[in-house]
């Protein structure tokens, strides 16, 4: 069966002062993998995020995501059109609610909205559906600050899915919570992602993460793909395993 492409990049190039964060950059991302970008630290791992949602623009290089060139798009025409990411550190309005914050989510969706298309009861139900799909629904009219780091991520999580993404880009989404939370956030996150055939490229820091819920691994070393492939071949390569696990 042939796969079919949802992000394609092409020869991406930018430079920080003299630093090659991206130094010609391939990659293909297939309709519903769950790929996980690892690499060093300062390897260009973001940058490769940075650059497929517009907010950084190569100095050579395109990418094409649902067949649209997004190299000179804001990164809210890419999240509309279905590429949605998410940051190290929660992107939420921490002094509203959790359901607020999904609700601002769902009607940012189409652009065009106001504070009244908040109180609309369809978009309420909505909301809430996806809360209880992320089993947050004993949570929802907590404020964000008063909420522990584990659930906050998740929070963050429910509310990418609020925009109804295609592609999910995540940058570290289990960074700052115990081993055990990890765990319990991937148990919900992977199989909303693959019931809804969600591709999803997560940067990861987390080899046992990696190892149990990824389709791919792709190791980043200077800005450059260094290996992709499946994840019990690529971490047992001993040049990923000196550049990037340590482990010899
Ligand atoms: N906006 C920026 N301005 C200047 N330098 C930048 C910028 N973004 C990234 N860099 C530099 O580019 C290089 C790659 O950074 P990047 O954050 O992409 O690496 P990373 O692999 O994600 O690192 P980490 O694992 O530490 O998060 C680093 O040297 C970084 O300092």
């Amino acid at each position: 069966m042939s796969r079919v492409t949802v992000l394609q990049s092409k020869g991406l190039h930018v430079e920080f002062g003299g630093v090659k964060a991206a130094n010609g950059v391939d990659l293909d991302l297939y309709e519903g993998e769950l790929a996980s970008i690892i690499g060093p630290n300062g390897s260009g791992k973001t940058t490769f995020l940075n650059l497929c949602t517009g907010y950084v623009r190569p100095s050579k290089g395109e990418v094409i995501f649902a067949g649209k060139d997004l190299t000179r798009m804001p990164p809210r025409d890419i999240t509309r059109l279905g590429a949605v990411r998410t940051f190290q550190l929660p992107q939420l309005f921490t002094e509203d609610t959790v359901i607020q914050n999904v609700l601002i989510a769902l009607a940012a969706r189409t652009g065009f909205w106001n504070l009244r298309a908040l109180d609309r009861p369809a978009l309420r139900s909505e909301a809430m559906d996806i809360l209880a799909i992320f089993g947050l629904t004993p949570q929802a009219e907590r404020h964000i600050h008063s909420l522990p780091e584990g659930v906050r991520k998740l929070v963050d999580i429910a509310v990418s899915m609020a925009l109804s993404p295609t592609l999910l880009l995540m940058d570290e989404p289990t960074s700052g919570v115990s081993s055990s939370e990890k765990f319990e956030i991937m148990d919900i996150l992977i199989p909303i992602l693959r019931e809804r055939k969600i591709t999803a490229l997560l940067v990861e820091h987390d080899m046992e993460l990696v190892a149990r819920y990824m389709d791919r691994v792709i190791v980043w070393n200077a800005g450059q793909v260094m290996a992709d492939g499946a994840p019990d071949a690529v971490l047992r390569d001993e040049r990923v395993l000196r550049s990037v696990v340590g482990a010899i």
